[in-house]
Order: C-alpha cells, then structure tokens, then sequence
C-alpha cells in the first residue's frame, strides 16, 4: 500500500521554538557590543565589505565604518529585519557559540515534538528573519542537543519578508509540496496570515512566557491556536 503523504511543518523561530527574551536579551545585546571590533578585524573581508556597502547604500549619505556600525546598531534596537543586518549577526553569533558563552534554549515542548515528527516522516523546515546560517547554529547548539540534522530546509529573507504571500510561494516552489500540505507554526498573526494567502495551514504558538495575555477570539485571525507543539498533531 502506497504510504500517505506526511504533512511538512515549517516553523518560525523567535516566540516559536525559542523565546523572545532568548533573542532580545542575549543574542541581539552580544552581536550589537561586538559589531564595531567584528567590523575593525573583517572589514576587509569581501563577503563582510560587500554587506557593509550594502548598509551605506541603503543609509544614502557618505558613509565611513563608524557611522556603518552606528547604523547597524540602530536597526538592531528596532528589530529591523534587513538581509545584511542578519547575515552579520549570524557570523557573530557564529564566534559566540564556537566560545561557549551561551547555548540555544528551545521551549521544553519543542525538542521532544521535532523528535517525534522527525520519526514519523514529517518533513521539516525552519523560516525566520534570522539568517539561514544563522538558525543552523541555533538548531545545532540548542539545549535540547543538536536538532540541526532534523531539518531539511531552511529560509530565510532572501525568500522574501515573513509578512508577505509572495515568500510563502517561494518556499512552496522550493520544498516541491502542495501548499495544503505544509503546516506553518508562528507566533506572529501577520505571518500566518501571509502563509494561509499562500493556501498553508497555519497554527498559533501563543506561549504564555511571552504573551501574558491569551489571544483569543478575533485575535487569532482564524488561525488554529495552541501553547505548546504537544498540541499540534499533523497527519
Ligand atoms: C536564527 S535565530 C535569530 C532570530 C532573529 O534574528 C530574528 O530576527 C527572529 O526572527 P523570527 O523570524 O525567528 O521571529
Ligand atoms: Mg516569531
């Protein structure tokens, strides 16, 4: 007997698999304090001059390094999800798990479930702002222990931003699966909402730690809602 296609589960990161505090309050802090020694030692680099001039392009003004890492900082306090922003990040964060001075902490629910998923044939895929290398390292360095293998596709914003259909497409074209098919888990309405317009089915991580309030009614834009992965069964 042919075996049933197994749904495919696509998840953010940040306020989905790992807290937002986890994101705001240790990687966030460790890649803006070290952004102006990580620029003075790899500034020259091509890879890293290439997604510095990317940043004075986009700041308009003549730029010299300085006002590159100023620039970068500052998007870093507003949470800006830009493409060279992240990938700087990642090679900072890079350094900071090669030394030890933090691991990734995952919601406890969460390793077990990927586990299990894993186990039955479930595809899995990570989407977040955060770099692809970026959640590599993440996955790889989690608490749990190292999740990386589990996953057989990452993307990021070169696909597009999480709040619109169109990269939702793109990850649909890419994973080569019917969007029906594919579950997107997110912590964001906006997100969801972008992937549903794509024809995934989404559901709701609402974690306590991080939204005090319980979304509910109108607030979960139709989206089916959970507060842990043990409730989420794919078929
Ligand atoms: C790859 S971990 C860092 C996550 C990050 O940089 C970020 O901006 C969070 O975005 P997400 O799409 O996971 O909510
Ligand atoms: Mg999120």
């Amino acid at each position: 007997m042919k075996s049933p296609i197994k749904t495919t589960i696509l998840t953010d990161i940040e306020g989905t698999t790992s807290s937002i505090s986890f994101v705001k309050d240790v990687l966030f802090p460790y890649a803006r304090e070290r952004l102006p020694a990580f620029v003075a030692a790899h500034g020259d680099e091509p890879q890293v001059r290439a997604l510095l001039d990317q940043v004075a392009t986009e700041h308009g003004t003549m730029c010299d390094d300085r006002m590159i890492v100023e620039t970068l900082q500052g998007w870093i306090d507003e949470d800006r999800k830009h493409t060279a922003l992240k990938t700087l990040q990642g090679m900072i964060w890079s350094a900071g798990y090669a030394h030890g001075d933090f691991t990734a902490p995952l919601y406890p629910d969460v390793a077990p479930a990927l586990r299990s998923w894993h186990a039955q044939g479930h595809p899995l895929a990570v989407y977040s702002s955060g770099s692809v290398p970026a959640q590599q390292l993440l996955f790889s360095h989690s608490d749990a222990g190292d999740l990386a293998p589990l996953f057989s596709h990452y993307f990021d914003t070169e696909v597009g931003h999480k709040r619109d259909a169109g990269s939702y497409r793109v990850i649909v074209e890419r994973l080569g699966r019917p969007p029906q098919d594919i579950v997107f888990l997110s912590d964001v309405v906006e997100e969801l909402d972008a992937a549903r317009e794509a024809g995934m089915r989404t559901v709701l991580l609402d974690r306590r730690e991080d939204y005090p309030q319980p979304r509910l009614g109108d607030a979960t834009h139709g989206h089916v809602r959970v507060e842990s992965f043990s409730a989420i069964h794919p078929h």
